[in-house]
């Protein structure tokens, strides 16, 4: 039974809500942020409640309503749900899935130890830099087309991975190669509400295999095991000397410290989940976005020739730290976030309390679902969304404009807390690249008229 004030939206049927209309509308409009425009559109309201198996669900759409959720401080939890557990190894554990005082303890240090790793400074700058000029020297010694995708996945694993263990890892490492096809597999098969398997756990013991169950499982096995041999060797190397040299031995030094306590939510398991959750949020997002940027560049000769005007001003290598003096190059990277909308919803939040949101009641324990889509190609603010256009993102004097409509890395208390780092890396591997290359299609290949 609906509670009261619920907001709007298709009949609950008995045992299974709305998962099996909600899974045919994703399919026949393209995903989750198609379901939400179609049912906002048929009940006429910003604000859509659902409900998902045993999960009750709202979705959010439009800059207001969902600028008021997403830094609400009564729907900063998240979900409780078997996919959560299912993904840290049946436990709540690592940053992404988990809230209240744990959550906020965990989250802190992460963001901390990141900070007090480089993250936002010179050092983060030094190490992507070093990145991009092994991916450079990779372009520059290959003869032929090349696509970039997998190259940029790599370069971006490794700065991550640097931050996390203190070193770099071989592109031709067999363990790594197999982890990223797991990663991208995982990725395809999931959507952010954990699909079927999370509204029908009782799918695992008929259809492992088709339900997701085994990629999961596979996935944090492989995962673990590319993380034990890390972690023995900081285990045997740790001094107080080296302890704040990389995330696992500031990791290691927080457990050190609670070691009295019983209580403590510093643990081997939770250090372990928390870097399986900054690689599965930040592992493929960052080089995506690169990748649809040469892709752009690739397609609007006319966008790439004045990024490289802007670009060919300088005559240094470009960092992160002249992002401000190239406006244009980073309202181009804007333009790719809001037109690709590679987070089309943000992260599943949950209702910590009773509250009400645009006239409705949310009861505690909902599922919310910011549709970040929504205020991306808000056709009454942008005018012509559907354009791909940088200049919507700088204002008359040329210097950047209408950023605060620009949510691909969301906000509040659970907001991307990589965004820093992803920024950086999205800027200088860009501006890195184009610095020294044109980028164009091979001959034969046609030019993507969706693109256009
Ligand atoms: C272009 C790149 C990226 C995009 C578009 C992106 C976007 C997002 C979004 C939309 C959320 C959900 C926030 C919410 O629930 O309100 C999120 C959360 C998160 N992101 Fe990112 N992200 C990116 C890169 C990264 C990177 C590089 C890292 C790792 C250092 C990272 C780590 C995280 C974590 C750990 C969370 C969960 C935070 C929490 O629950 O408190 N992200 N990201």
């Amino acid at each position: 039974i609906k509670p009261s004030k619920y907001p709007p939206g298709p009949r609950w049927m008995p045992w299974f809500g709305n998962t099996f209309k909600l899974r045919m509308l994703a399919r026949k409009y393209g995903g989750q942020h198609g379901v939400f425009d179609y049912l906002s559109q048929t009940y006429n309201s910003a604000v859509i409640g659902f409900r998902m198996g045993r999960e009750r669900g709202v979705a959010i759409r439009g800059y207001t309503l969902a600028r008021q959720a997403l830094i609400s401080e009564d729907l900063q939890g998240r979900p409780d749900n078997y996919f959560a557990r299912l993904r840290t190894g049946g436990k709540r554990l690592g940053v992404t899935f988990v809230d209240g005082d744990h959550g906020e303890e965990q989250r802190n240090f992460v963001v901390r130890t990141l900070k007090e790793l480089g993250m936002g400074r010179s050092r983060m700058n030094d190490l992507i830099q070093r990145e991009l000029h092994e991916l450079i020297q990779i372009i520059d010694e290959t003869t032929g087309p090349i696509q970039p995708n997998r190259l940029l996945q790599l370069s971006v694993i490794n700065v991550l991975w640097t931050l996390a263990t203190g070193e770099r890892i071989e592109r031709h490492d067999d363990h790594l190669q197999s982890l990223l096809d797991v990663l991208k597999k995982r990725s395809t098969m999931f959507d952010i509400a954990g699909g079927l398997l999370n509204q029908m756990p009782w799918l695992r013991f008929v259809a492992r295999n088709w339900s997701g169950y085994n990629i999961l499982v596979d996935f944090n096995r492989q995962l673990i095991s590319f993380f034990s041999n890390t972690i023995q060797k900081h285990n045997e190397s740790y001094t107080d000397e080296v302890s704040s040299n990389d995330l696992i031995y500031a990791y290691m030094r927080e457990i050190r410290k609670h070691s009295t306590n019983p209580n403590s939510n510093f643990t081997e398991d939770q250090m372990i989940m928390t870097i399986l959750d900054l690689f599965i949020a930040g592992a493929n997002n960052t080089s995506t976005i690169v990748d649809l940027l040469l892709i752009m560049m690739v397609n609007r000769p006319d966008i790439q020739a004045k990024v490289h005007k802007e670009i060919d001003q300088h005559s240094d290598p470009i960092r992160w730290t002249d992002h401000s003096q190239l406006p244009y190059v980073e309202a181009v990277i804007m333009e790719v976030q809001r037109y690709f909308h590679l987070a089309a919803i943000s992260g599943p939040r949950r209702a910590i309390r009773d509250c009400q949101l645009g006239g409705y009641r949310i009861p505690k324990d909902t599922s919310i679902f910011v549709d970040l889509k929504s205020v991306h190609m808000d056709a009454d603010y942008w005018n012509d969304p559907e354009v791909f256009r940088p200049e919507r993102f700088l204002g008359e004097d040329g210097t950047l404009a209408n950023t605060e409509r620009l949510l691909s890395f969301s906000l509040g208390k659970r907001r991307c807390l990589g965004e820093a780092l992803a920024r950086a890396c999205i800027f200088n591997y860009f501006a890195g690249i184009l610095q020294q290359f044109t980028v164009e299609l091979p001959d034969g290949e046609d030019i993507m008229p969706s693109l256009l």
